[in-house]
């Protein structure tokens, strides 16, 4: 794990409606006004890099189109070109704020006696953007009348062959001219037409070569150039401008041979997958191209335009093909009511398909949304195989996936829509679905309802699944002793314990080991009841019970003995000094007094310039009047083993970790590396995120402030809007997997038109999108706010392949480009819309907890001490239908927790927005 840091650039508000600022290119600023309506902006006080580039004219603002692939337009706003290296080098092509090449940036001729002054820094303005819009995938051309005053762009693009069509450039290899500088005069320009022999030949030479013309290979080069009567420069360019397409032809086949075969996933990959299971209401899927080949142009229909041809078109297409459809076979395992939504993947080397998304009703109860993804680029496709859960395949025989745990069916017979059921195994005729289920946690979905002892098992498996692991699980014979935690002691703690610990005060104030709470409690009497999780057919009322969090008579730590640490990891949240404050004050009530803050998240551990800090009631007395941590937060750091090694060092024997899915995957892991080297130490976890994606528990601590807070925005939105003419505020929030923020600050704001989150997947454009119910509410209402999940509509987005330090994925803005192309649209249609964005990402989280979140943090926080002195380890409290409740950490991140689309909540939000479904 490699510790990065963030860029403070981002901290704070990252929307454009709150810093338009000129001097900042690296921003993400889009024009909130357009030009008519904002005409003269400050000048500008040329930057150094700005005094540089006039030497050569100056480049201004980034034109790439981020979109391109998704036949959309997005700019990533940079406004202007800051060289990232001295002249000379090739970085001085390079911006650095954006990280494009020079080429994709605006030249502005310094001297243009047509340009006013305002007009040198000017974005965009949208009409001139048009232009370019249709351009090939990949490329970026422009037309007409606006060369005259830019540069001519002949750079493939560098964010990989997108979706739309695209031809490569074989015939117009000189028309550019390969620096790409581009005086920007009209000057013919000359197309070389080559034969197809001299293409074949350039074909092979480059692959030869490696689309790279490197100095030993001149002679070569030379040669090949007299033998086809290719100039050199002629076959440079087209190597240039071809690598990216016919350059990776090559790469193509070799997948989709590899695909043929079956795809097979290596040991690392099937363990990874092994937390994805199923039960859960996501799942992904690898499809076999050429299994699906037919299925997907049919689909297509003609050029592929499946998502925009009409819903009931599109829906009796899929319904009729998805009878063969071996997916189907599957279905017979997903349980009534939950909604599925699916990722199939497909490898493709075509790149007229493109991705998009299609809806289909399977009965009143089964719902499916199906996302076709597809992968052009053998990148993105090696990196998909870390995250699949399931496999489709045309030769099952061929997969490394322990056959043994694949899947068994459920509901047999339940849906007449669904296809007859596949033979064991999962396996359906020619095809079969495998599902990996590695964990024993997983073994609730092979259950034979047949069996008239299902239930017991099933009950049993639970109890072990939700078995807390405990000190004795190493040290068999380690002594408890009583507590030392009685509250009903009236002087203050001894520091120096003088070697007795119990309390002869009789003290009804403990937990007992085999208390419980019970996870669900509604029973349904049908799987048609709305949000219905049932684990059988029949929605049998099975108890599922969680141990009880909370003092226990007996500790297995002798206070004096004891070197706790407190680690808060991952992104900020509101109430994380709040759960410091309260461990430390549990801490020293139970007697410890060696207690130290591991500074920066797990990075505290490596960093020998980062000293821990002393903590006690003293230091923590007000820490949570703010928000932030007292301790800082970071994301990536060391490696399990170095921060077991530090733990050694430092002689520390209980570790409380403050964090999201991806700090208590790093306490299990710790947990169970202490394990192995046989080191008593309890590591205990305290669940934190705003985005509440954390399995099992009620709620997460900072999730209620963050809602509050995000209404704030909604409000701002809806003000902006509501007293503009034709108003359309929007609102991005956080969640990246999860839309609970947006669903709930939508439903308590009250003020919100369309709710868009990630597990809900929508339409954009086209009869049935977002754009056609914006226009309608302008017309009808006059105005509409809109507030979206930042992992909402991800598939409208052009990927990217960036990853934070931790390795999450990083999204495109979702926000950005709700707010350009609703701009366009109108635009477009001749309507005005006054359109404002509001990104208060930041703002929602960098704030204290509130008072509701205040006492949530007070009692996880005292949990946590109670469940390390308990002798637990490995394990996470959280609030469970208003209890508190001890967990074993891999139940409750073994899959973000995921709005239901067919919970009452969800419905509940809906009703208040009176939001359509945009499929
Ligand atoms: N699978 C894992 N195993 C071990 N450590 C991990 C794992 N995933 C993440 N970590 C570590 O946990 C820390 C926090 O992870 P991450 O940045 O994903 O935040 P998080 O805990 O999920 O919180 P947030 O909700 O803010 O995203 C990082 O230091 C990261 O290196
Ligand atoms: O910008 P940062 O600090 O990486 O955090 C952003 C992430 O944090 C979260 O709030 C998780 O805590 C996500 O919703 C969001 O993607
Ligand atoms: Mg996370």
């Amino acid at each position: 794990m490699d510790f990065e840091d963030h860029d403070e650039a981002q901290l704070g508000m990252t929307g454009p409606t709150y810093d338009d600022s000129p001097f900042n290119p690296c921003r993400v600023k889009m024009p909130t006004h357009t030009a008519e309506e904002d005409p003269v902006p400050p000048a500008v006080t040329p930057s150094p890099t700005n005094t540089r580039n006039s030497a050569r004219g100056k480049y201004k603002e980034c034109l790439k189109n981020h979109a391109v692939g998704i036949g959309g337009h997005a700019l990533d706003g940079c406004g202007e070109f800051m060289a990232a290296g001295a002249e000379g080098t090739l970085d001085a092509l390079k911006c650095a704020a954006c990280n494009c090449h020079r080429n994709f940036h605006r030249k502005d001729p310094a001297d243009s006696p047509f340009l006013m002054p305002f007009q040198q820094r000017r974005h965009q303005p949208p009409q001139f953007a048009a232009a370019y819009f249709r351009a090939p995938a990949g490329y970026l051309q422009v037309a007409g009348q606006q060369r005259g005053g830019l540069a001519t762009l002949a750079l493939p693009s560098t964010s990989g062959a997108g979706g739309g069509p695209q031809s490569p450039r074989e015939d117009q290899e000189d028309v550019s001219d390969p620096s790409g500088g581009g005086s920007g005069s009209n000057k013919k320009r000359f197309r070389t037409k080559f034969t197809l022999e001299q293409k074949d030949k350039m074909l092979a030479f480059a692959e030869k070569l490696g689309w790279r013309i490197q100095k030993h290979d001149e002679s070569v080069v030379q040669e090949f150039c007299s033998q086809t009567g290719v100039q050199r420069h002629v076959l440079k360019v087209w190597m240039h401008n071809n690598k990216h397409t016919l350059g990776r032809k090559k790469a193509y086949k070799k997948i989709e041979e590899k695909c043929r075969e079956g795809i097979i996933l290596d040991e690392e990959s099937t363990q990874r997958c092994s937390c994805l299971r199923l039960g859960g209401t996501s799942f992904r899927f690898v499809c076999i191209h050429s299994f699906f080949q037919s299925e997907i142009e049919d689909l297509k229909g003609k050029k592929g335009k499946v998502s925009k041809s009409s819903k009931q078109e599109s829906k009796q297409l899929i319904d009729n093909k998805c009878t063969q459809c071996p997916l189907l076979c599957f279905l017979g395992q997903v349980q009534p009511n939950s909604p599925v939504s699916l990722t199939l993947f497909l490898v493709s080397s075509d790149p007229s398909f493109t991705n998009y998304h299609c809806f289909l009703r399977l009965s009143t109860s089964i719902t499916l949304s199906i996302w076709f993804q597809i992968l052009h680029t053998p990148n993105t496709y090696s990196s998909l195989m870390g995250s699949i859960s399931h496999v489709i395949t045309t030769n099952p025989t061929l997969l490394h996936l322990p056959s043994t745990r694949s899947t068994a069916i459920r509901f047999s017979g339940f849906n007449p829509r669904l296809l007859p059921l596949p033979p064991a195994r999962g396996v359906a005729g020619k095809v079969g679905v495998f599902a990996e289920l590695s964990s024993p946690s997983s073994t609730t979905s092979a259950i034979d309802f047949s069996d008239p002892d299902w239930k017991t098992k099933f009950q049993q498996d639970w109890e072990a699944r939700f078995r807390l692991p405990h000190l004795t699980d190493i040290f068999p014979d380690a002594p408890p002793i009583p507590s030392t935690f009685c509250l009903k002691m009236r002087t203050p703690i001894d520091r120096d314990f003088p070697g007795h610990y119990s309390s002869d005060e009789e003290w009804h104030g403990y937990i007992n080991n085999n208390d419980r709470v019970l996870l669900k409690t509604i029973y349904y009497s049908s799987p048609t009841s709305a949000g219905a999780e049932c684990i059988d057919p029949d929605c049998t009322w099975v108890e599922q019970w969680v141990h009880r969090a909370g003092p226990r008579e007996k500790i297995y730590y002798k206070p004096e003995e004891v070197k706790a640490a407190i680690v808060t990891c991952g992104g900020l949240c509101p109430g994380l000094n709040d759960v410091i404050r309260q461990i430390v004050i549990t801490l020293e009530i139970y007697g410890v007094n060696n207690i130290v803050g591991i500074p920066f998240g797990y990075r505290g551990f490596s960093d020998r310039e980062l000293t821990e800090l002393r903590l006690s009631r003293k230091v923590v007395q007000n820490i949570h009047l703010s928000g932030g941590s007292l301790l800082g937060v970071s994301r990536g750091g060391p490696g399990v083993s170095d921060i077991v090694d530090s733990l050694q060092e430092r002689g520390i024997n209980m570790l409380f970790v403050l964090g999201g899915n991806g700090t208590h995957a790093g306490a299990n892991a710790i947990h169970h590396e202490c394990c192995k080297r046989g080191l008593k130490v309890s590591v205990i976890g305290v669940p934190k995120t705003i985005d509440n994606d954390i399995l099992l528990m009620d709620k997460t601590f900072g999730f209620d402030t963050a809602v509050e807070e995000a209404q704030r925005a909604i409000n701002s939105a809806y003000i902006e809007a509501h007293s503009a003419y034709h108003g359309i505020g929007v609102v991005k929030l956080m969640g990246r997997s999860s839309g609970f923020i947006a669903m709930q600050a939508s439903l308590s704001s009250g003020q919100v038109d369309i709710c868009l989150i990630p597990e809900v997947p929508f339409n954009f454009h086209g009869p049935h999108g977002v754009l056609g119910h914006l226009k309608f509410l302008l017309e009808t209402k006059g105005s509409a706010v809109v507030c979206v999940a930042e992992g909402a509509g991800q598939n409208l987005l052009q990927k990217t392949n960036a990853r934070d330090a931790s390795g999450n994925v990083v999204f495109g803005d979702i926000g950005v480009y709700i707010q350009q192309e609703t701009k366009k649209y109108f635009k477009e249609i001749g309507v005005h819309a006054d359109v404002k964005y509001i990104d208060p990402t930041y703002m929602i989280r960098a704030i204290r907890a509130n008072a509701s979140d205040g006492i949530l943090c007070t009692v996880l926080g005292q949990n946590a001490v109670h469940g390390a002195f308990a002798g637990y380890s490995g394990i996470t409290v959280g609030l469970c239908n208003t209890h508190y409740a001890y967990f074993p950490i891999p139940e409750v991140i073994s899959h973000p927790r995921l709005v239901d689309p067919n919970s009452r909540m969800w419905h509940r939000c809906l009703t208040s927005t009176g939001q359509p479904d945009f499929i």
